[in-house]
């Protein structure tokens, strides 16, 4: 039973454990129920009895009083055992589900992320997350909690009367047959309302994200027509998704109604030919009120349920992804990275060779050398250095790291060994210092001044309002490119690992800012493997060892000398730049 809930839920062990609780309290809170009709049974036989001259028989009235407080006092402490069952077990399970996915995602390849969308992912984590806390904390406990008490109750309206049961429990499997044989209906309208709201919070979120470039280009009449578009379909299939649950629902409840009315004609059929009394007739009409209630809103839980599967198999669908795995304390005798005939598509299915971004890639990138990568755009030259940190798994050929097989190693082990600086500088909506601190947790305020300084950042901090202190908005939005790409260079600077990987690390800086940096970043890759990608011709001049990517593959390698002379790719590249440096405008 555990197993079958942990699978149909997505549920961890105590999860499964805490709903199994959950329904024996849901249970037992609806058979409490039944525990006031036994009274009012008692009390109206007594005033008949009493009514017909048979006082003897009747209890004293205290004895009802006291009755009705006990009752009282358990069905409270079956809705408190229920309450703690259902809601305080459903948020910790909750809390840890949404902990699972975010620990999952962070060891998912970052192939995943190319597959989702970001308001695909943050839909999983908060929305259906959210839905199926409330699947947990009230849908399935009460489903299941009416279902087993009216098992219960039935057995006791049997052996009142089998017809007058019949009669009234005829239309329990109907109305269940009802809800469940719309359910193809539904999941179809369901996808639809799911794919929608997905569809909506992408618009939104891109609406949000481009608007100064829609602005720019002078397109907000016709991109916000677009949205709007997308927001009353999405409006249109959420009515639609609503109504066609509705129909179902209502339907089935109103089926349970017809089974009253079923009881009260053959009740009345059986007072008038002397087969049943008007008590019994009575203690069946309010049995059907307290049973029918919880299962009127147990059919409703099941459609509910239903779409709940929806975000269950999303949820799973993280769950089940296979993560980058790998030793947890590799040994380096070096820190020489080689690629040896490196094949790469970013979709892993796509192994057709028209989809390869890189194929047969081998080089070998020394400790205490600049390795540089160049060649013309789309080559692969940020692929490789995504690759040397295990950003992705490679489909075939071997990636080294002091002859560690890096797919062999944990990627937050191996990740400590980098220092990276990439075009795309992230910022977090915090203080500068603590921007910076990101290179090396732990590392002390002067020490976070020390790379700052190094980094060139020092003067412009100095001018925020409250320099190291200022919070820098999302994504570090109040400052320029150029100053980004400084605090990426000092996180850089302060972790201070021994392989550096800069992808256009000084792209955005001015000339005179970049030789200041560029002075920075030859301290910083003393004795250090680095691999160096910039377009800029002259950043790369120097490196000890070039290699030419073209269409994916290695062109040529050497020195810049050694490539100018074999007039090559490079050879032209640096031709092309020396002239557009002559230009004007
Ligand atoms: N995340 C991704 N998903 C799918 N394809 C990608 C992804 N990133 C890059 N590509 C594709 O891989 C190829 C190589 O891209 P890459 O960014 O490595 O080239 P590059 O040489 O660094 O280019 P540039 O000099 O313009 O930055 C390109 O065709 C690009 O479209």
């Amino acid at each position: 039973m555990i197993q079958f809930l942990r699978n149909k839920f997505a549920l961890s062990e105590k999860g499964a454990k805490d709903l199994l609780k959950a329904i024996f309290a849901c249970t037992l809170t609806d058979l409490s129920f039944m525990f006031p009709v036994g009274l009012l049974y008692m009390v109206v036989k007594a005033l008949s009895i009493s009514y017909t001259g048979g006082i003897d028989k009747v209890l004293p009235v205290y004895v009802y009083i006291a009755i009705s407080v006990l009752l009282l006092g358990i069905i409270w402490i079956c809705e408190r055992r229920q309450y703690n069952a259902t809601f305080l077990a459903s948020y910790e399970e909750s809390a840890e589900q949404r902990i699972s996915i975010a620990e999952k995602l962070r060891k998912i390849p970052l192939s995943f992320f190319g597959k989702k969308d970001l308001s695909d992912l943050t839909t999983t984590i908060m929305s259906d997350c959210a839905g199926v806390e409330t699947a947990f904390s009230h849908f399935i406990p009460e489903l299941f909690g009416a279902i087993i008490s009216l098992l219960f109750v039935s057995i006791g309206l049997f052996l009142c009367g089998w017809k007058l049961a019949v009669s009234l429990l005829w239309v329990v499997p109907v109305a269940f047959a009802i809800t469940i044989l719309g359910r193809k209906q539904q999941d179809k309208v369901n996808k639809l309302h799911e794919d929608s709201k997905l569809e909506r919070a992408d618009s939104i979120q891109e609406c949000l994200e481009t608007v100064r470039e829609i602005k720019a280009n002078n397109q907000s009449e016709s991109y916000l027509a677009k949205l709007d578009q997308i927001l009353k379909e999405s409006e249109r299939i959420n009515i639609s998704a609503e109504l066609n649950t509705a129909i179902f629902v209502i339907s089935s409840q109103m089926m349970l109604r017809v089974g009253i009315a079923t009881l009260i004609l053959v009740g009345a059929s059986q007072i008038l030919t002397g087969n049943a009394d008007f008590l019994t007739l009575l203690v069946f009409l309010i049995a059907a009120s307290r049973v029918f209630d919880p299962l009127a809103i147990a059919l409703q839980n099941l459609a509910a349920i239903f779409s709940t599967e929806l975000k269950i198999n999303r949820m799973k669908e993280i769950e089940n992804e296979k993560i980058q795995m790998g030793e947890n304390q590799p040994e380096f005798s070096c820190y020489d990275i080689c690629f040896e005939h490196v094949d790469f598509s970013y979709d892993s299915k796509d192994t057709e060779k028209k989809d390869k971004v890189l194929d047969g890639i081998s080089f070998t990138a020394k400790q205490g050398e600049v390795t540089a990568l160049v060649g013309p755009s789309g080559g692969g030259k940020s692929t490789v250095s995504k690759l040397a940190a295990r950003f992705w798994d490679i489909q075939s050929g071997k990636i080294t790291v002091g002859g560690n097989d890096i797919s062999q190693i944990e990627p937050e082990e191996l990740l400590k060994n980098y220092a990276i600086v990439f075009q795309d500088v992230v910022l977090f909506n915090n203080t500068v210092m603590e921007n910076i601190r990101l290179g090396r947790r732990g590392a002390t305020d002067e020490e976070v001044l020390k790379a700052a300084a190094m980094a060139m950042c020092d003067e412009f901090i100095q001018k925020m309002p409250n320099g190291y202190q200022t919070i820098i908005g999302e994504n570090g939005s109040a400052l320029s490119g150029g100053e980004r790409q400084r605090i990426s260079i000092a996180r850089a600077l302060l972790k201070d690992a021994p392989i550096v990987l800069l992808d256009e690390a000084t792209a955005s800086l001015d000339v005179e800012n970049e030789s200041k940096v560029q002075k920075a970043i030859s301290r910083l890759v003393k004795n250090k493997t680095v691999l160096v990608i910039a377009h800029r011709m002259r950043t790369i001049a120097g490196a000890d060892h070039i290699v030419v990517l073209n269409e994916g593959r290695v062109h040529e390698e050497g020195t810049h000398e050694e490539l100018l002379k074999s007039r090559g790719i490079y050879n032209k590249l640096w031709n092309l730049q020396t002239k557009s440096a002559e230009w004007t405008l």
